[in-house]
């Protein structure tokens, strides 16, 4: 029935204020009202209509995309969101976010501008960033090529300086140098920050970032030298090839020496290499950036699908009906619960932390203004960290959710496969998973072995100025209860991390060549690593259903005893229970428009069935009754059948 709100009896049982939790969610009351503002914007206008995309062919699909962040421009334009530089302001971030459609868009406000920002010097940033905030250039991150991702140092293009014009040639000289993966490089980009080696008299100088245009600014057609198209479908119906991920090749193109970003290193009028006096890891800043970005988003995916699965199993039913009684709520069972809540906590877990992390970057950032690089490591081992940790959790708890939902939650209808679709590739790009946890143990490994020299460890490794403490520690929890103490599950995680850390740093000791040691002992070091990010996580909200499943690390390294285990498992029991009544309440306390969720199964009045078989005879398959194809290849089969039969 429309109009009826099926979850109301869910609603009633909530035991908080559920308009204090958006606030809480949102970050603040003004957050709130912008957001609610924004997103009912976005829905009410038929331009940013979702529903349609499942069925779309690339090309159309591309189309709409253009059509959308044309129109996002010119609303945020209209509504007077922008100013000169507002189209990186709040409203204009929000507006992008809930149209929700990967765009070049995203390339060029999070990856471009910023590069220019962090990389540029004042001078270079006068010249381009008001270009780039009126969008009368269009950019991308021109850094992965074919043959190299992970390995930055590993790129081949070339800059090479001629004094002779003042100019560097930029040259793919192999297949494996052709930039690949770059998001809107494909087909809309006019220029890119492209990351090159820097050649001057022969010398290599490593890779530097350098403004290049690509196409015509009139016809947009590449310009001399330049070959480039899209690297073609990918993963999913529609997702993330909304993008056109895209292939460059340069052929001795010609850019002035005024191009190359400047504010870390400088080539002079005479090919002089001046390298100013801060730390080379500066040219990786986008990254950081964007990595600190990402962990910010998980929350937000990781949300969205956990507030599909949580209205979809108070809604959905099975079993226990007796005398023809209602069957039980999905979400009653203990089951469900335990797969279920621990995603709904680490949903509000990732959205703290990630508050956190910008604190973090904030921080660094200013330091960075007053020529203090010394949490730079800190910052580098932080957002790598927890960009692995967050993305791998969420991706995987897309997918869990998908499996809560059961057979209605493969329907493209569900949002789910569209939204793990989307999401999974964060797990790759901005750095590899594991590639990432890897600089997080040698940062470890690193804070261990100084403790002998007396160096104090800072930030989130200060836990191992105790180390004598931890590695002593056993925890004294003797009932359920105890478990619900923050500083007992945190010394736990503290002393767990710990001991895995030290593990890992007595066996590289053993080896003479420390680097064949660490490719040795990769996947225990990433372990050390993770349990260190959890430890990052739990520190600012409290997490026992992690202690639950790395049981093994806990009981291995001896910090607790398997008694003490199972008590932790009963007090997650008794904590599911209360979270129970207010699990609708919690996720809708994120606020989001059905426009937004996309969701059948996650519609705010749950009326989901009737929605589902409305949704079903949309499917341009029942355009007609009898499919197209019926008489070249049914039919014949058919009479087959009955001449066969006949015989
Ligand atoms: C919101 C916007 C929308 C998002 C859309 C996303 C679209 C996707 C875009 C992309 O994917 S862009 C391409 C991203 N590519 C990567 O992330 C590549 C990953 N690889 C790297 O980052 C690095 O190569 C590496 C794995 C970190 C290794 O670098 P390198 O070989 O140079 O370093 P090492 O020799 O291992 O270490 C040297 C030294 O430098 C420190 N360090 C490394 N990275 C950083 C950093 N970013 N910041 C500060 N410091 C860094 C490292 O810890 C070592 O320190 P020491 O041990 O020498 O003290
Ligand atoms: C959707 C999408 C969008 C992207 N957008 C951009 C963009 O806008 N601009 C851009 O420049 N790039 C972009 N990329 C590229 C992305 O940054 C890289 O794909 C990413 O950094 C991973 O590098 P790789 O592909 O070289 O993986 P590889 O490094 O080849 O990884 C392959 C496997 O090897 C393992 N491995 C690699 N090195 C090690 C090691 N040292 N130790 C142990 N295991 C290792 C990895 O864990 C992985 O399992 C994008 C990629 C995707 C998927």
């Amino acid at each position: 029935m429309e109009g009826v709100d099926h979850l109301a009896f869910e609603r009633n049982k909530a035991q908080f204020d559920v308009d204090e939790m958006k606030i809480v969610w949102a970050g603040s009351r003004e957050d709130f009202e912008l957001s609610d503002r924004i997103s009912r914007l976005v829905a009410s206008d038929p331009v940013f209509r979702k529903d349609d995309r499942a069925a779309l062919g690339r090309k159309e699909l591309f189309k709409n995309t253009l059509r959308k962040a044309a129109h996002a421009w010119k609303r945020v334009i209209e509504l007077r969101l922008s100013g000169e530089f507002s189209a990186l302001e709040p409203e204009a971030y929000k507006l992008r976010a809930f149209v929700d459609q990967p765009a070049f868009t995203d390339l060029h406000w999070g990856m471009f501008v910023p590069a220019i920002q962090g990389q540029g010097t004042d001078e270079q940033q006068q010249k381009w960033l008001p270009l780039a905030y009126r969008m009368q250039i269009i950019g991308c991150y021109a850094q992965t090529e074919l043959g190299h991702g992970s390995n930055v140092q590993g790129l081949e293009t070339t800059a090479t300086f001629d004094p002779k014009t003042d100019e560097f040639v930029i040259h793919s000289p192999t297949l494996t140098s052709s930039k690949w993966w770059p998001g809107g490089l494909g087909k809309v980009s006019t220029h890119a920050v492209v990351y090159a080696r820097l050649i001057i008299d022969g010398q290599d100088y490593g890779v530097h970032g350098f403004i290049v245009q690509l196409r015509s600014l009139d016809d947009h057609l590449p310009l001399p030298g330049i070959t480039i198209g899209d690297i073609g479908m990918k993963f999913g119906n529609a997702a993330y090839n909304t993008m056109d991920n895209g292939v460059l090749t340069f052929d001795h193109v010609r850019i002035p020496r005024n191009q190359m970003l400047m504010r870390v290193s400088q080539v002079t009028r005479e090919g002089k290499y001046v390298h100013s006096n801060v730390p080379r890891q500066l040219v990786y800043g986008t990254m950081v950036y964007v990595r600190q970005k990402i962990v910010a988003d998980a929350s937000v995916a990781l949300s969205r699908a956990v507030c599909i699965a949580t209205r979809y199993s108070a809604v959905r039913r099975q079993f226990g009906s007796h005398n023809g009684g209602l069957e039980t709520q999905v979400i009653d069972y203990k089951t469900q619960q335990s797969r279920l809540f621990p995603l709904l906590a680490s949903a509000y877990a990732f959205r703290f932390v990630g508050e956190w992390l910008l604190w973090l970057y904030t921080d660094v950032t200013e330091r960075l203004k007053a020529k203090d690089f010394s949490t730079l490591p800190e910052a580098h081992a932080c957002t790598a960290g927890l960009k692995s940790l967050t993305t791998t959790a969420t991706a995987d708890g897309i997918e869990e959710c998908r499996k809560l939902c059961g057979g209605h939650g493969y329907l493209c209808s569900s949002g789910l496969p569209e939204l793990f679709a989307v999401y999974v590739p964060a797990c790759t790009y901005e750095g590899d998973n594991i590639v990432l946890l890897l600089q997080v143990a040698r940062h470890l490994v690193k804070t261990v072995s100084q403790l002998s020299t007396g160096n104090k460890p800072v930030g989130t490794t200060a836990y191992m100025a105790r180390l004598e403490q931890l590695l002593q520690y056993h925890s004294d929890v003797k009932k359920a209860e105890d478990w619900l103490k923050p500083n007992v599950v945190l010394e736990a995680f503290e002393a767990r991390a710990a001991r895995m850390c030290v593990a890992c740093a007595q066996n590289l000791s053993k080896f003479s060549n420390p680097e064949e040691g660490f490719q040795e002992l990769a996947a225990d070091l990433v372990e050390a690593a993770v349990a260190h990010c959890q430890l990052i996580v739990v520190s600012n909200v409290y997490a026992l259903s992690l202690l639950h499943k790395h049981l093994g690390d806990f009981i291995s390294t001896g910090c607790i005893d398997p008694k003490q285990g199972s008590l932790a498992n009963e007090q997650l029991r008794n904590l599911y229970s209360q979270v129970r009544p207010n699990a609708v309440a919690l996720v809708d306390a994120y606020n989001y428009t059905d426009h937004y969720l996309g969701s059948i199964l996650g519609r705010y009045d749950g009326n989901v069935y009737p929605k589902l078989y409305e949704e079903a005879w949309k499917d341009p398959l029942n355009d007609s009754i009898v499919p197209d194809g019926f008489k070249e290849y049914i039919q014949p089969l058919l009479k087959q059948q009955l001449r066969n039969a006949r015989l």
